[in-house]
């Protein structure tokens, strides 16, 4: 059946484009554009052209990003299990591009689930600097901590907060920000059908409201000279540049500044925002009967000339002038002076074993009781369906905790010694067991929902650390001292990603010499790894986890 569009969304679309309706109206009977964008965390551009199992075409706008041919299926190749691409829709390529970012950069991802735009930036970062991701929804941050692991990201930290709280605890931190803005969606509608069906729920005031008070929070988060970039996916005035204009009356340090490849989209509709502002004013009919409604909105202010014209300099991805879905993009910059990167404070990465916490296998009863504000606590691992539970960490001394904190530091030490050639470079986290490298110290986490407060390691049980998944997915060949490599186009590939035994000959333990074939083995698909396995006379015993099997 034919997409059946919102009678309302049409007309006021009609009103808005003029002769260029029918055009725009056309690109409704072709179908979205397919994309995947290569995870560099894993493996480079150039590498991945040589191993391609699809025909790739260039996207104009992202240096890593592919249009795949329709009836492709990514997805279903063992590249995809080992985090070689993320298979993205053309035009949500652009938003991180416009970001800018670069290594070493303290960037927050603050709507990022299911955390496509959080990957891309983790690829650009390439394991230096901070990218704190986060979400509001606890569900979908699920999505958002597994992508972060499947993609072999190291520096990440992923929370599940509202933007009120990240700011309490982030004011003036980041150097890039980026806002993917919740929206009212119309630009997605010709991907995804269920969008337009419910289009009536997602009022565009509802979303500019949303979209105006989350501006606001970020520009306490930004420390000066730094970027924020604001995102949607929907074409409503109100919620692009409108919204960005709002902000912009009242954040004078901050301007728009143009798209670096601005020569691929439109330019922003200021002239349509200044229509929005006269119908507001003037209290006459509305550009889209669900625009703001100013009798029913006592938070309403106007807004300056000024203010609108420059988001002239904003962009528009049109579906019928690029091969791509609908988005608004806009850069704001402000006009501070950036602070060396190195002189702020969190910049006091201490990789050596010390822990905040001392070594329990499990949290304590008394650790479970609800926090208090004033306590050192942060709310974390809250598993799928159960509800949030809060911790409060004893944070002892070196001195107090010095034999517990030795005896962690053996357990770790000794599993690097054993099974890796790699020196940790981040800060420890233990968790209830559970071991986190992180780019932020425990400290910077009071106080919030924290999903991940790092890169998972490992757990340790009993006096034994076992290596997590996340570990191994994030490694390159070299990091392990035994690799078993599967070719990407046998069963024994597929067989591995399913969760079975495979009967591997000792010859195949890719190991120096001076190391036994008994242990942990990182199981790479044509070099890249994919997760563990326990490789013991002949046989690999499987560590690929259920929930990410092959089906
Ligand atoms: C457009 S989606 C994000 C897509 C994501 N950036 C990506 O590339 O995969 C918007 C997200 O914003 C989240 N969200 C809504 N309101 C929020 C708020 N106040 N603070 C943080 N996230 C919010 C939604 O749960 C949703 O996941």
């Amino acid at each position: 059946m034919a997409l059946q569009l919102p009678p309302l969304f049409v007309q006021r679309m009609q009103d808005l484009l003029g002769d260029e309706f029918q055009s725009f109206m056309d690109s409704y009977q072709q179908s979205p554009h397919a994309g995947i964008r290569i995870n560099t965390l894993k493996i480079t551009d150039q590498d991945f052209q040589h191993i391609t199992p699809f025909a790739l075409r260039p996207i104009p706008w992202c240096p890593t990003g592919y249009y795949v041919e329709e009836g492709t299926r990514p997805g279903k190749h063992p590249y995809y299990h080992a985090g070689l691409y993320y298979i993205q829709e053309p035009s949500a390529m652009a938003p991180v591009e416009a970001l800018d970012v670069q290594p070493g950069d303290r960037v927050l991802d603050l709507c990022a689930a299911p955390g496509g735009k959080s990957t891309q930036i983790a690829a650009a970062l390439q394991g230096q600097g901070i990218l704190v991701t986060n979400d509001i929804s606890a569900d979908r941050t699920k999505a958002l901590a597994k992508n972060m692991e499947l993609y072999g990201v190291r520096n990440a930290v992923v929370l599940n907060e509202t933007p009120e709280h990240i700011a309490e605890q982030f004011a003036g931190f980041f150097n890039k920000i980026l806002v993917d803005a919740p929206c009212s969606g119309e630009g997605m509608f010709r991907k995804d059908e269920d969008m337009a069906r419910q289009w009536v729920n997602h009022s565009v005031e509802r979303c500019a409201m949303m979209q105006q008070d989350i501006l606001n929070i970020v520009a306490k988060m930004l420390a000066p000279g730094g970027r924020v970039v604001y995102s949607t996916c929907t074409f409503a005035p109100e919620e692009n540049e409108r919204s960005i204009a709002v902000f912009l009356d009242q954040h004078a340090e901050f301007q728009v500044t143009p798209l670096q490849n601005a020569e691929h989209f439109a330019p922003g509709h200021s002239d349509w925002a200044q229509q929005v502002e006269h119908e507001l004013q003037a209290g006459t009919s509305m550009l889209s009967g669900t625009a703001l409604d100013v009798d029913h909105n006592e938070s309403y202010q106007p807004v300056s000339t000024a203010s609108l014209e420059q988001t002239a300099h904003s962009a528009r991805l049109w579906p019928h002038l690029i091969e791509g879905e609908g988005h608004y993009i806009c850069v704001l910059d402000h006009q501070g002076e950036a602070e060396p990167v190195a002189n702020h404070p969190v910049m006091n990465i201490n990789p050596q074993f010390t822990f905040s916490k001392t070594y329990t296998d499990k949290p304590k009863r008394a650790e479970k009781r609800p926090s208090t504000k004033d306590q050192h606590d942060w709310k974390s691992d809250r598993r799928s369906g159960k509800k949030s539970k809060d911790y409060r960490s004893d944070a002892k001394t070196p001195s107090s905790d010095h034999n517990e904190s030795l005896s962690m530091t053996e357990v770790i030490q000794e599993f690097t010694d054993r099974e890796l050639n790699l020196v940790w470079s981040q800060n420890w986290i233990h968790f209830g067991g559970r071991i986190y490298q992180s780019p932020i110290t425990e400290q910077q986490l009071k106080g919030l929902k924290v999903v991940r407060p790092g890169w998972f390691v490992g757990t340790i049980k009993n006096g034994r650390f076992t290596p997590s998944h996340a570990l191994a997915t994030a490694l390159q060949t070299t990091e392990a001292k035994r690799c078993i490599q599967l070719q990407s186009n046998t069963t024994e590939a597929i067989s591995y990603l399913k969760g079975e035994t495979l009967t591997i000959e000792e010859q195949r333990v890719e190991r120096a010499t001076d190391i036994p074939p008994k242990g942990y083995v990182l199981v790479c698909i044509d070099g890249y790894s994919v997760g563990w396995g326990k490789w013991l006379e002949g046989m690999l015993k499987n560590e690929y986890p259920a929930g990410w099997r092959w089906t």
